[in-house]
Formats: C-alpha cells, sequence, structure tokens
C-alpha cells in the first residue's frame, strides 16, 4: 500500500547559542537523517527520552517547522517546499492534539465555536449544518449537545482533551499528530483517551503519528513502534516486536524501565538496569 505519509532523511537542526558574540554560529542537529512511513489508518508510535526530537519530527510533518534536507511528503503534498504558510488544503487534511489540552482550547469560546471553528473557516457549510455537525463530533468524543454551550474551564482534563480530538476531526483529516495526548492526565483518564482515539480511528480510518514517551501506551495503540535517540532514528518495527525483542540497546533501556514492574525483587531490577546501561554505554550508534 502506498503510504500516507512519508519523510526521507530528514534533518532539522537550531543554532546553539555563541560564548561570544565573534564566535561562529554551530548547530545542534535536533532531527538527524530521519526516515519512516506512516501508511493510511495506521498507528506508529515516537518514543523516546526528552530532548529526543520526537516533537520536532511532529512540528516538521505540520509544516510549522522548517527542515534542513530530507522530503516530507503526504498524499501528494510536498512539506518540505511550503513557504511560511501552511496551505489550507494541508491544514485540512494533517492535524494535531497537544499534551495540554486547556492551553491549546481558547478560554473565552464554548465548546460549540471551539469545535466548529474550523468547519466555519474551511466549510461552507450553514449554522445549523455546522451545530449539527459539532453535535455528531461531540458524540463520537463521548461528549453530547448538552455541553454546547459551555467553557473550556467547566471540563475535566480528560474530558478537554475529547474536545481537542473532536476539534481536530472536524475537518476529517487523513493524520493526526498526537504529541503527548495522554501525559498531562490521570491513569484512569489516560486510558479512557487512548481507548477513545481507537475508536474514532475504526470508524473514521484517520492515521495517527502518537507522540510519546511512555512505551507501555504506546505499545497498546501502535501498530508500529519508532524509536528515536539523540535525534536519530534507531529502531522501528511491529509494536510487538519492538516491544518484545528490541535489537538497539537504547530501545531496550528504554523498555526495561517499563518491564521493571514485571521483574522479581529489587535487586534483581537493578542489577538489570546496570546490565542494559553498560552495554548501552559501550554500544555504538545506528
Ligand atoms: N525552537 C528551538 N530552538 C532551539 N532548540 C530547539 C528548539 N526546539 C527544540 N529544540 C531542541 O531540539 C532537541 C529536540 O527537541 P524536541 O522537543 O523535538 O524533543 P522531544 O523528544 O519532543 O522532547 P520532549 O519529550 O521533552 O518534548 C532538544 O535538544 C531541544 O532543546
Amino acid at each position: 500500500m502506498r503510504p500516507l505519509l512519508e519523510v526521507r532523511d530528514l534533518v532539522v537542526r537550531f543554532p546553539l547559542p555563541r560564548r561570544r558574540p565573534w564566535h561562529r554560529r554551530t548547530f545542534h542537529p535536533a532531527v538527524d537523517g530521519v526516515s519512516f512511513t506512516v501508511a493510511p489508518g495506521e498507528t506508529l508510535g515516537l518514543v523516546g527520552e526528552s530532548g529526543s526530537g520526537k516533537t520536532t519530527v511532529g512540528r516538521t510533518v505540520l509544516g510549522l517547522q522548517r527542515a534542513d534536507s530530507g522530503t516530507v511528503t503526504c498524499g501528494d503534498a510536498d512539506v518540505t517546499r511550503f513557504g511560511r504558510v501552511v496551505p489550507t488544503a494541508y491544514r485540512r487534511r494533517v492535524q494535531a492534539v497537544f499534551q495540554d489540552p486547556y492551553g491549546s482550547l481558547n478560554p473565552t469560546m464554548v465548546v460549540a465555536d471551539l469545535v466548529g471553528e474550523p468547519l466555519g473557516l474551511h466549510t461552507g457549510l450553514t449554522c445549523r449544518e455546522r451545530e449539527e455537525r459539532v453535535v455528531e463530533l461531540l458524540e463520537l468524543v463521548g461528549l453530547s449537545a448538552r455541553h454546547l454551550g459551555r467553557y473550556p474551564y467547566h471540563f475535566s482534563g480528560g474530558q478537554q482533551q475529547r474536545i481537542a480530538i473532536a476539534r481536530a476531526l472536524a475537518l476529517e483529516p487523513e493524520l493526526i499528530i498526537l504529541d503527548e495526548p495522554v501525559s498531562a492526565l490521570d491513569v484512569s483518564i489516560q486510558s479512557q483517551v487512548v481507548n477513545l482515539l481507537e475508536d474514532v480511528q475504526e470508524r473514521t480510518g484517520v492515521a495517527y503519528l502518537f507522540i510519546a514517551h511512555d512505551l507501555a501506551v504506546v505499545r497498546h495503540i501502535s501498530d508500529r513502534i519508532a524509536v528515536m535517540h539523540r535525534g536519530r532514528l534507531v529502531e522501528i518495527g511491529d509494536a510487538d516486536q519492538v516491544c518484545d525483542a528490541p535489537a538497539h540497546p537504547y530501545a531496550q533501556l528504554l523498555l526495561a524501565s517499563v518491564l521493571d514492574a514485571d521483574l522479581d525483587g529489587r535487586e534483581a531490577r537493578r542489577a538489570r538496569r546496570r546490565e542494559l546501561a553498560a552495554s548501552f554505554r559501550t554500544a555504538p550508534d545506528r
């Protein structure tokens, strides 16, 4: 099947602060030669420690961050050729949901406007049609028409994230970049939102690039998992394969912290961590 999203040899560099004004400018490769694809309707989990470059990849796919080299294509759109303004047609096809739902929802707007705004901007629906569609979207994420007139602060974190998801779904995108969408939520609410995302995917066929540092959550939702370390993609494969038999020492280390709970006794856990940390330090970068 032809991929929906194709990222090839992506490099994104950020300037480092100069120690002295006359020093030459140096750059830090936040993303360093990353390649992967996402098929229509697929979920690719992107994991890695803080600072490994996950968000930068997501922002580049959204067209919010310029690539220094490499290509990012989504369908027939070549994102690396976009100018400063992301074309409207692309914004319809690729949407995003971020970590902090309250921060990403305008606190002065009621739910009807928050979810209906993209419809007003990008479609020719009448007010009535728009409201009907907003109610449909709210029902899709487990809310209802009685929430239309409420403001974001009336909702819990999990419900706010549902509103953000409904808004992202309004224009029937082909791909949603989910950047740590459940990290700010309680564990019990996390599973509700993850189940909701799976349910929405089953009904709409939308693809997800699911960015997170929590491997347990990523394993649950992803078809495939890509592991990033210091800007590079060190492993990519089937979710079960990456979690059960990771090949790269960094992926093993990441997994060990999740699997600690399964190991018997504190000492065994420490020994395993020491062993992996040692192999990780000595292993060459791939
Ligand atoms: N606008 C920027 N200017 C300079 N450096 C940046 C900028 N954005 C990101 N970086 C740097 O690029 C690297 C990758 O950052 P990025 O946010 O993509 O990582 P991440 O894996 O998403 O981390 P986290 O999980 O903490 O969000 C980091 O070293 C970060 O400091």
